[in-house]
């Protein structure tokens, strides 16, 4: 959500360390009994109840288990999702197979995992804004007992984005209207000590530590102090863990594409390998006492998705207090972690500036009016600087009006280019690298400087490299438009960027969704205007899950409608300038 900048780098350490999260190999073997009970160490003698249909987890509370054939059917299921999880595709169409297979296997074990997934998790009760918010009287006493203030803004249903924060009164532009204070601010310090160790090996994948805590509470279901903050979240997401392989077919060819597949096999890996862990491998790694962890608050998949996805809409970063014993807090300070910030979180997203900080002085995170609101409006934040491609995968809406909206597209100097390390060392001096995702912008922009640049430095011949490597100085002069160019240089520089915008619009045009190609031209406007009609009659009626569904359908064809519009618009203005 509404991240504070600074934070940004630290958010890129954190993905890093999320690639590298520790998980088990795929070549080890399940380990069962004559009985077909699995041979446990010590912190899973659990599995030996595992004939029986129910099982008690670590609160006394009681969910259903899995039969001996049901059991090793699943084993099997997660070992092949590992193996093809940790396989690097080479190309987009082994990308594409890899998720269609992962997808088949998630589907076969959320089909045997529903009797714990209807138990644990996905109650019905929350399918729909109305039934939120039914909720929300008690979520507010509890917020305004735990400290949560405000006095101007309430939660309301706003169709086309579920619940949202109304202005109860007039709100003056940078008034103060919410704060939070720390010790409703949900994350992985409020977990008990016994819990919080094994959060210590992995202090810096604070997203995956936060969506841990949210599995553990929600597990604890009206035990946990949180449950009145729980039981307000939504039941399902649009985030791409939810797309149906259909849905996601009309990702291909765009620059979307990459992140949302990999998005859902990173989140697959990391229940793999937790399961594997709890149920398949036995030893004492930390990644085995995590996966046990899990196991026994009923990990699924469905529970998985869900805590992942509440994560990655909602989160917030805010400053470490917690340092583990085990940790260097020099290497901790500062870097803050993830957070839920109940009722804050319920405030939608419209472009303008970032008003929510957390007060160190104070302890609380403080959100003030980014505009004047009238009463009865809806209260927005800004969620910060996203293109719409990182919205779709991350954030599962999008935004039409998206000012700091780009496309990304792949470049790279090929290693059979003789002059590759002249033009690599070139570049490394405007901090491009020589395999890079470089920006189509929205018009008037077109072009980022670094695409320029990049393509620039692509078609040099070699007499060019040597003159611009001896003036250094100068190198930053290759960012701007009006760089001073030989014409057949800068002509060869537009017509590259022709070719290629056109080549992308062509595969763009090529992979267009069956939802789309089905329509004649023009259709797909009006297709967009059907469906949003459609997702609002739902809400007005109550809603339904199948609503969602709608949404998300809706959501890929304004994507892909944005990212055509902006790659079309830039290939006109390269075709232009080549004329120049
Ligand atoms: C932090 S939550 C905001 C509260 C949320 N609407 C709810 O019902 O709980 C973020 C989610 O709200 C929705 N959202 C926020 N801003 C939106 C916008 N401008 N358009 C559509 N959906 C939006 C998206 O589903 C997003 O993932």
């Amino acid at each position: 959500m509404g991240k504070n900048k600074r934070n940004n780098k630290q958010q890129h350490k954190n993905k890093q360390q999320a690639a590298t999260l520790p998980s088990a190999s795929a070549t080890e073997t399940t380990t069962t009994t004559a009985k077909g009970k699995h041979a446990t160490g010590n912190h899973n003698n659990h599995h030996q109840q595992q004939n029986s249909s129910v099982n008690n987890n670590i609160n006394g509370t009681r969910f259903p288990t899995f039969n001996t054939k049901q059991r090793n059917e699943l084993n099997a299921l997660v070992l092949r999702l590992l193996e093809l999880a940790h396989a690097v595709p080479s190309n987009a169409n082994e990308e594409w197979k890899q998720y269609v297979d992962m997808q088949q296997l998630l589907q076969r074990i959320m089909a045997i995992e529903e009797p714990l997934q209807r138990h644990i998790c996905m109650d019905a009760s929350n399918a729909n804004e109305k039934m939120r918010l039914a909720k929300v009287a008690a979520f507010s006493d509890w917020a305004k007992a735990g400290g949560i203030q405000t006095d101007c803004v309430e939660i309301a249903v706003f169709p086309g984005y579920q619940l949202g924060l109304r202005a109860k009164r007039d709100i003056a532009a940078n008034e103060q209207v919410l704060t939070v204070p720390r010790k409703l601010i949900f994350s992985e310090e409020h977990l008990p000590e016994s819990d919080r160790k094994l959060f210590s090996n992995f202090p810096l994948l604070t997203n995956f530590n936060l969506a841990y805590a949210l599995v553990i509470e929600k597990v604890r279901g009206t035990q946990s102090s949180w449950h009145p903050y729980i039981e307000v979240l939504p039941a399902r997401y649009n985030t791409v863990l939810y797309f149906s392989v259909e849905q996601m077919q009309r990702l291909r060819g765009t620059s979307a594409c990459t992140a949302a597949l990999r998005q859902c096999r990173v989140i697959a890996r990391q229940y793999a390998s937790m399961y594997k862990c709890a149920h398949i491998r036995n030893d004492s790694s930390v990644m085995a006492s995590m996966g046990v962890l899990f196991t026994q608050h009923g990990l699924c998949y469905e529970l998985y998705r869900w805590a992942v996805s509440t994560v990655m809409t909602r989160q917030n970063l805010v400053p470490r207090e917690y340092f583990p014993p085990e940790a260097n807090a020099d290497d901790l300070k500062d870097s803050p972690i993830s957070a839920l910030i109940p009722f804050w979180d319920m405030a939608n997203h419209k472009p303008g500036k970032i008003t929510s900080f957390y007060g160190s002085a104070a302890q609380q995170m403080e959100c003030a009016a980014q505009e004047a609101y009238k009463a009865g409006e809806q209260f927005f934040i800004y969620y910060g600087d996203r293109c719409n491609a990182d919205m779709l995968v991350h954030n599962g809406f999008l935004d039409p009006d998206n000012r700091k909206d780009y496309v990304n597209i792949k470049l790279g100097l090929s290693p059979t280019d003789p002059l590759a390390e002249q033009r690599a060392s070139l570049l490394a001096r405007l901090n491009i690298e020589r395999k890079a995702e470089l920006r189509v912008l929205p018009a008037p922009d077109y072009i980022s400087g670094e695409l320029l640049a990049f393509v620039r430095v692509f078609n040099m011949s070699a007499a060019q490299l040597e003159h611009w490597h001896s003036d250094p100085e100068r190198t930053v002069d290759l960012l701007h438009i009006d760089c001073a160019l030989e014409t057949d240089h800068e002509t060869r520089t537009w017509q590259y960027l022709y070719q290629r915008l056109k080549l992308l619009l062509g595969v763009f045009e090529a992979t267009q969704g069956a939802l789309e190609a089905s329509l004649p031209d023009g259709g797909a406007a009006e297709k967009l205007q059907a469906l949003q009609v459609e997702c609002n009659e739902q809400v007005e009626g109550g809603g339904l899950p199948q609503r969602t569904e709608l949404e998300i359908d809706l959501m890929l064809l304004q994507y892909r409608r944005l990212e055509k519009q902006i790659l079309a618009e830039a290939l006109q203005y390269a075709q232009e300038r080549c004329k120049v």
